[in-house]
Formats: C-alpha cells, sequence, structure tokens
C-alpha cells in the first residue's frame, strides 16, 4: 500500500477523568474518503481538533506525509498541506467568490494578505482561485459577494477555499451540516468527484452520505475506535449495530440500487 498522507498511532487525549480519545490508530491513504462516525459525544471533533492542531493529544503520534506534526502548530500543518474547512466562519461576506478564494489561495503560499499586489501574481492566484470554485461547481459565480449565497453555495465556497490552499488532506467537519435535501445532493456529487483527487478524512452525521461516499470507515465509541473497514463490511460489524442500537440513522441494509 502507498504511503499513507495521514497515520494516527496511539492517539489518546483525556479532559480530566474523561477519556475522549483513547489510543486511536488510523491511516488515510492517498485519494481515499475515510469517514469518522460515532454516536454523539464519542469524540469526533475532538480528533479532528487534534489533527488540525486545535489541541495537542497526551500521547500518541500524528504523522501528515511520513512526517511527525504531533507538536507542529496549527498553521505550519496548514502551509504543509492540511486544509481544514470550517463551517462557513472563514467566509468574508463582502468579497466574492473569487475574492475569498484567491484570499484562501494566497495564504496557501505562506504570503500574508495584501491589497496591493503585482498584477502577475494576482492572475496566478485568480486562476488558482477560479480553478477551485470550478471543483465545486462555483465558477459561475464567482463574482458573486459570498454573502448574498444560499447556505448550500457556502458550503461549496467552503470547500473551495479549503481547496484553493493546494491541500494533500482535507479535513471535512460535517460539510453537510445544515443543507437541505438537493443541497445535500449536490455536496455528494461535488465530494465524490474531490475523491481520489484529495485524501480526505471526513466527519459527518448523514450515514446515508457517509456511506455512499466512504472508501473506508472508522467507527468511534466513547474515544476508541470500535471497527475501521469498507461501507460493507463495517455495516455488517456486530458490535457497530449495537452502538448504533435506537438510533434509526445508520443505513445497516445496503441502498437499493
Ligand atoms: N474542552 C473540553 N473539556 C471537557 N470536555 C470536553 C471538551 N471538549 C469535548 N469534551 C467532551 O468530550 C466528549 C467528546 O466530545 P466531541 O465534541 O469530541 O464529540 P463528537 O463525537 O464530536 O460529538 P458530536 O457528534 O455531538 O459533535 C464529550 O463528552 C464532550 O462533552
Amino acid at each position: 500500500m502507498a504511503e499513507p498522507v495521514l497515520a494516527l498511532r496511539g492517539l489518546r487525549k483525556r479532559f480530566g477523568g474523561l477519556a475522549v480519545t483513547e489510543d486511536v490508530s488510523l491511516d488515510v491513504a492517498p485519494g481515499e474518503i475515510h469517514a469518522v462516525i460515532g454516536p454523539n459525544g464519542a469524540g469526533k471533533t475532538t480528533l479532528i481538533n487534534q489533527i488540525s492542531g486545535v489541541l495537542a493529544p497526551d500521547a500518541g503520534r500524528i504523522l501528515f506525509l511520513g512526517r511527525d506534526i504531533t507538536r507542529l502548530k496549527l498553521h505550519r500543518r496548514a502551509r504543509l498541506g492540511l486544509a481544514r474547512s470550517f463551517q462557513i466562519t472563514s467566509i468574508i461576506p463582502d468579497f466574492t467568490a473569487l475574492e475569498n478564494a484567491a484570499l484562501a489561495a494566497q495564504a496557501g503560499e505562506g504570503t500574508s494578505f495584501r491589497f496591493f499586489r503585482p498584477a502577475g501574481k494576482e492572475a496566478g492566484l485568480n486562476r488558482a482561485a477560479m480553478v477551485a470554485l470550478e471543483q465545486v461547481g462555483l465558477a459561475r459565480r464567482a463574482n458573486t459577494p459570498a454573502g448574498a449565497m444560499s447556505h448550500g453555495e457556502k458550503r461549496q465556497l467552503e470547500l473551495a477555499i479549503a481547496l484553493a490552499t493546494q491541500p494533500r488532506l482535507l479535513l471535512l467537519d460535517e460539510p453537510l451540516a445544515g443543507a437541505g435535501p438537493e443541497e445535500t445532493e449536490r455536496l455528494i456529487g461535488i465530494l465524490s468527484l474531490l475523491r481520489r483527487r484529495y485524501a480526505i478524512l471526513l466527519v459527518e452525521h448523514d450515514m446515508q452520505a457517509v456511506f455512499a461516499l466512504a472508501d473506508r470507515i472508522s467507527v468511534l465509541v466513547y474515544g476508541r475506535l470500535i471497527a475501521t473497514g469498507t461501507p460493507a463490511v463495517i455495516r455488517q460489524n456486530a458490535e457497530v449495530r449495537a452502538a448504533y442500537l435506537g438510533e434509526d440513522d445508520i443505513p445497516l441494509a445496503a441502498a437499493p440500487c
């Protein structure tokens, strides 16, 4: 198997007496969508926070492209190509979609924001921004102020902002949250087009989407991984079924074709 883009090894985090991440090891392979699911409070956000650098683990290692980044600061991880898509909070409403994405492209280059840039450089950033907008189906809305966009379009723009930084790994924290049925379908289509081009770690509550998109799924319960496998394997796992007992959102039967 190719070297994983991301490898977690024996990660542990406690809040007081509460073990929120307990001996978690998992890999995200190049081009793979690896979903982490688990009941409310299982520790998914805490895990993502450790990977992106918001929280420091108590023990264990985080390897990114073979490099130990466990103690690296958040912005240095971002510069290495670890992009976390935040829920709309990183969008500047008065900027157009293109300007938002160009700003992210500039940040991805490691230079700080400047109002006045050499024209040639600006053209390069705008090109990178446009490619990112095309990847999420927003090219036609490039000159629309972000604040005037629908909720679903803002979610698409969030993805474009992450893509414009030229990431090697996308950390997607509930990319479908708050989206209606049509928007959800559109976002699932966009995410499936990103598969193979990017390594993606996906945390998402919409189980239909997770089972449709993920190459592999890891199941977190009380901070521990109880299973990792393909959707078909996870669907059959007795421990997973027990963990989700009483919740009717996990598609335990395969979706009809
Ligand atoms: N800063 C903190 N201090 C103390 N406890 C915390 C802190 N952050 C999270 N927790 C606790 O850790 C546990 C895991 O929380 P976390 O938000 O990571 O779970 P989650 O799987 O993302 O949940 P959800 O699906 O509801 O978003 C919960 O019991 C939560 O109350």
